[in-house]
């Protein structure tokens, strides 16, 4: 064991309390690191690692950066997702004897940062505590910097957990190891990096008397745990009051509908798909919001779209008021211009780190309130009423802040000039004082220059020896004898100090040390008197928001020509002239095609949605999707008119999100996202797939969709919008009574599609993917052997599906050619496989046609199997019966022989096919 020095003994005893941290520890101006955390902070920081002397042979490796550029460090090592535990000198070294005593005084960790650019101002910044007892799990989100607290908790349901995590985008969470777990191998989209920490010491005592016993006792057990267990984490890390926590708003899950977090970003509710940036998200268009408060509150409302009729009725009313008043709307915006982030500013005032200029901030803010309280009292909306009366204008506080603190403050609170004069009797008596002092020394400085005949002569102050007279080196001789006593020579001057002027200077640096002290002590005071007023500004705070989202909403409304929807109890989802609201809004030279949407019981609540690519399959489903949404956060929706069933759930199965999955099949997150579906969706929920069962093999594939779909029609009963490339699926608008076939109706002209955007009734039969690619800039020589590989598969399979009916009308110089070079190219393929040596190749290839027959001969679902043609029959036919001979190939052919189609239920269907394909892997 290596023997360090007393120093190394005390970092190493502290960094003990801190493993899972960097240990900033203070020595004189730096924070110093050693060991490990040195080595790796050089790194990650880019700053020179040396060594130490430590007691032990070999140097400590050690680094360390300023204190007073500390900041930017810790920032740039939380935004990287660590922690940064601080450790402070307790005691003045000057005054100490022996090592000085230190102290961690607080933990920094992503999700309780307070400060700086790693928290964006228009975002919240969470930390999640997840836990599971007794079959109940619990969660609780805490953004320390705004004091908010959010508690709700459910049966143990783990896709439930991940999606309320998902709603917060926590930048740290904490809690049960078994959860964490799981929730570390989930790929759910989360969108920043997570820390999380493994924690089980609660704290049920301090969180009890933070809250109060009141509020406590109305809290379900559970969540009462899963608070201690928070307050427990901050505790320990910020070792300070947590006055921002004022109180605890728990809810329950069934009171908001409910959207996974494939949903949110299929939909790119608050960020884009791709670049996960707010612009070109709903939240984006949304956000019209002039404070902060109202941006994080707007960006609550969007995730979660409430489910009370009466309360979105509420907003909606507002929304109308606000809708039909241009000028209240400007007023409302004028007065809210000048308010400044209260709930921050609340926290840091809480938190003991608030300075002159936030509280200046504080004031200014509380000054507009009488203005809109006055704008919203006055108003027509019983709902800005209600929030108009409920306002505190908090006039004391603004009073108390306007006679107290300066006009323009220091940034510091240590170094006075903060409080403003006429404030404190004595502190105005000791500012005097210093002024004499200062009158004195000029009058001193004109008579020693008239008494020596000295111009230049200047009296000067610094730190190291105070006041001082200042000679140039040439009026040296000038300067009586006695009096002046040398104190420092510099290359053209000496200085001088005189016995009155050390005397003058000892009085006024008291006062001024005294000035100090006392302002600091009365901004204190001052600050302390507003933290006991915390909950009084965190309901006016929310007041803001609340009217600040509202405008907000109005704003957007009015300037997109949005109306307001009717909400129902109802079933029915009726849209005239539906539009999405962002693509609606980025189109600059076209206009956007308006579409209805008529859901209905009994007609149809299944729409089947065929057409190409391109056509505006998924803008037009993902826009009812956020029509629904619009309406249930209470706003109006971008249509000509709508009518609007409250919406449970809304899932959706959309292919533009499976790039963040990792580790997955698209084909298995696809299954498993609809397995959930069949598991949770309710009749009063709305499901939009998108290309259902693309990701697998064509016939599975639409075996699989219309399992789906007929599973959705029969058990679950919900609306629900489907786009599908399998244009044969269009026969179950027979069999289905609830399913309507729609599709996207284009126009051809020569070898051109126009793509019209108009969603009309009945089926469509092409898909113009090679038009597409084409137009999505593919080499022509690609284009064309495209078409004739197409052309060569649609002539010899058993029967043309899916793609490419429309490619013989494009009337292209090569298709000819191309169409003789892919028939080449499949005969040639088939007779590869079965005259090599390939025994796999042969055996799959009579197998194709082993299949193939029976279920032809027997009228069972049509299967693509074109990739063989019908040459070389009597090759073919030879390998069909030497495979019909093997059993496996003989329990497979009986399986699909013998399958009850009719009266299977759809996941028996799945079920089916799942065996089927099992038994070919076998073979
Ligand atoms: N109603 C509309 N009015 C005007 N332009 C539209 C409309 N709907 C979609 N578009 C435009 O068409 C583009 C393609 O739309 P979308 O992605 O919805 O097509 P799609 O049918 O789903 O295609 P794919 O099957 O290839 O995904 C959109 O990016 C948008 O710019």
């Amino acid at each position: 064991m290596a023997t360090y020095t007393p120093m190394i003994e005390q970092y190493l005893r502290i960094k003990a309390e801190a493993q899972d941290a960097f240990l900033f520890f203070r020595l004189g101006d730096f924070y110093e690191m050693f060991f490990d955390d040195a080595i790796l902070a050089a790194k990650e920081l880019e700053i020179t690692l040396t060594g130490r002397d430590g007691g032990a042979e070999e140097k400590i490796p050690m680094c360390g950066v300023p204190y007073h550029s500390a900041d930017n460090y810790i920032h740039r090592l939380i935004e990287k997702g660590y922690k940064v535990a601080i450790c402070e000198q307790m005691e003045d070294p000057s005054q100490t004897k022996g090592m000085v005593r230190r102290e961690i005084v607080r933990v920094i960790t992503p999700g309780t940062i307070m400060e700086g650019k790693t928290i964006g101002e228009r975002t919240n910044n969470y930390i999640v505590s997840v836990t599971e007892r007794q079959g109940l799990m619990a969660l609780a989100a805490c953004d320390l910097s705004t004091g908010e607290l959010y508690a709700t908790s459910a049966p143990s349901n783990k896709e439930w957990l991940r999606d309320e995590i998902g709603l917060y985008d926590p930048a740290e969470i904490i809690g049960d190891p078994e959860l964490l777990d799981w929730i570390t191998g989930q790929a759910a989209p989360l969108g920043k990096p997570v820390v999380y920490t493994p924690w089980a010491k609660a704290k049920e005592e301090s969180a009890r008397a933070q809250f109060g016993e009141a509020e406590w006792i109305r809290l379900e057990p559970e969540r009462r745990d899963n608070i201690s267990l928070l307050v427990g984490y901050l505790s320990e890390t910020q070792k300070r009051s947590l006055g921002q926590l004022t109180k605890i708003t728990a809810y329950e899950p069934e009171h908001f509908m409910i959207l996974d977090p494939f949903t949110r970003r299929n939909l790119e509710l608050v960020e884009t798909v791709r670049e996960r940036s707010k612009k070109g998200s709903l939240l984006w268009l949304l956000d019209r919001t002039e404070t902060s408060m109202g941006s994080r509150l707007l960006r609550r409302w969007i995730d979660k779209p409430l489910l009370q009729k009466s309360r979105i009725e509420e907003r909606l009313e507002a929304v109308e008021h606000l809708h039909g008043a241009f000028i209240l709307r400007e007023d409302l915006r004028g007065a809210l211009q000048d308010i400044y982030d209260l709930e921050r500013l609340v926290g840091r005032v809480a938190f003991g780190n608030a300075n002159g200029r936030d509280l200046l901030a504080l004031k200014t803010s509380l000054r507009q309130v009488p203005a809109m309280k006055d704008l919203c009292g006055g108003s027509a909306s019983s709902t800005l009423r209600r929030i108009a009366s409920a306002m505190d204008e908090c006039e004391d506080l603004a009073g108390m802040i306007d006679a107290a603190i300066a006009d323009d403050p220091p940034v510091s609170v240590r170094d006075g000039g903060i409080i403003k004069a006429g404030y404190h009797e004595r502190l105005d008596e000791l500012r005097e004082a210093g002024m004499n002092g200062k009158r004195w020394i000029a009058e001193l400085e004109a008579a020693e220059r008239q008494a020596t005949g000295i111009k230049s002569l200047k009296i000067g102050y610094n730190k190291v020896f105070g006041y001082y007279i200042e000679v140039t080196k040439s009026n040296l001789a000038s300067l009586p004898e006695g009096r002046y006593e040398r104190k420092q020579t510099l290359a053209n001057a000496e200085r001088f100090v005189t016995p009155e002027l050390k005397e003058k200077e000892t009085l006024i640096l008291e006062a001024e040390e005294k000035t100090v002290d006392l302002e600091y002590a009365l901004f204190n005071e001052l600050r302390e008197r507003i933290a006991a007023d915390i909950p009084r500004l965190q309901k006016l705070a929310e007041q803001i928001a609340e009217i600040d989202v509202l405008r907000s909403m109005a704003a957007v409304a009015s300037d997109n020509g949005f109306v307001k929807p009717k909400l129902t109890d109802g079933y029915d989802l009726v849209v005239e002239q539906g539009r999405h609201p962002v693509v609606e809004s980025v189109m600059k030279d076209t206009a956007f095609i308006a579409n209805g949407t008529a859901l209905r019981k009994d007609e149809a609540s299944i729409l089947l949605i065929t057409g190409p690519n391109m056509a505006g399959k998924s803008t037009y489903m993902r826009q009812v999707a956020l029509i629904s949404i619009l309406a249930q956060i209470g706003s109006f929706v971008p249509a000509g008119k709508a009518e609007i069933p409250l919406v449970d759930r809304i899932f959706t199965r959309i292919g533009a999100a499976d790039d963040l999955i990792g580790g997955q099949s698209t084909f298995m997150v696809e299954m498993a996202d609809i397995q959930i579906m069949t598991e949770k969706a309710t009749p009063r929920s709305l499901i939009i797939i998108d290309e259902l069962g693309r990701g697998t093999s064509t016939s599975e594939g639409m075996a699989i969709a219309q399992a789906v779909i007929e599973y959705v029609h029969d058990r679950i009963g919900c609306k629900a919008l489907v786009s599908t490339h399998f244009h044969e699926l269009a026969h179950l608008e027979h069999s289905l009574t609830g399913l309507s076939n729609y599709s996207m109706a284009v126009q051809e002209s020569g070898d051109k599609v126009h793509f019209l955007r108009k969603l009309i009734p009945g089926a469509a039969d092409t898909s113009y993917g090679i038009y597409c690619a084409r137009l999505a800039g593919l080499p022509e020589e690609i284009i064309g052997r495209a078409y004739g590989l197409l052309i060569g598969l649609e002539e010899k399979g058993p029967k043309l599906t899916g793609t490419g009916a429309g490619v013989a009308k494009a009337p292209l110089a090569d298709v000819p050619q191309a169409k003789e070079d892919a028939g080449q190219v499949v005969r040639e393929t088939a007779a590869a496989a079965l005259l090599t040596e390939d025994v796999a190749s042969k055996e799959a290839a009579a197998a194709v046609e082993a299949v193939a027959e029976p279920l032809a001969s027997e009228g069972g679902p049509v299967v693509q199997l074109s990739i063989f043609g019908d040459e070389e029959p009597s090759v073919q036919a030879k390998a069909a019966a030497r495979v019909a001979e093997d059993p496996g190939m003989r329990t497979l052919i009986n399986l699909i022989k013998n399958a009850d189609l009719m009266n299977m239920t759809p996941l028996q269907a799945m079920q089916l096919v799942n065996d089927l394909k099992m038994k070919a892997k076998d073979l």
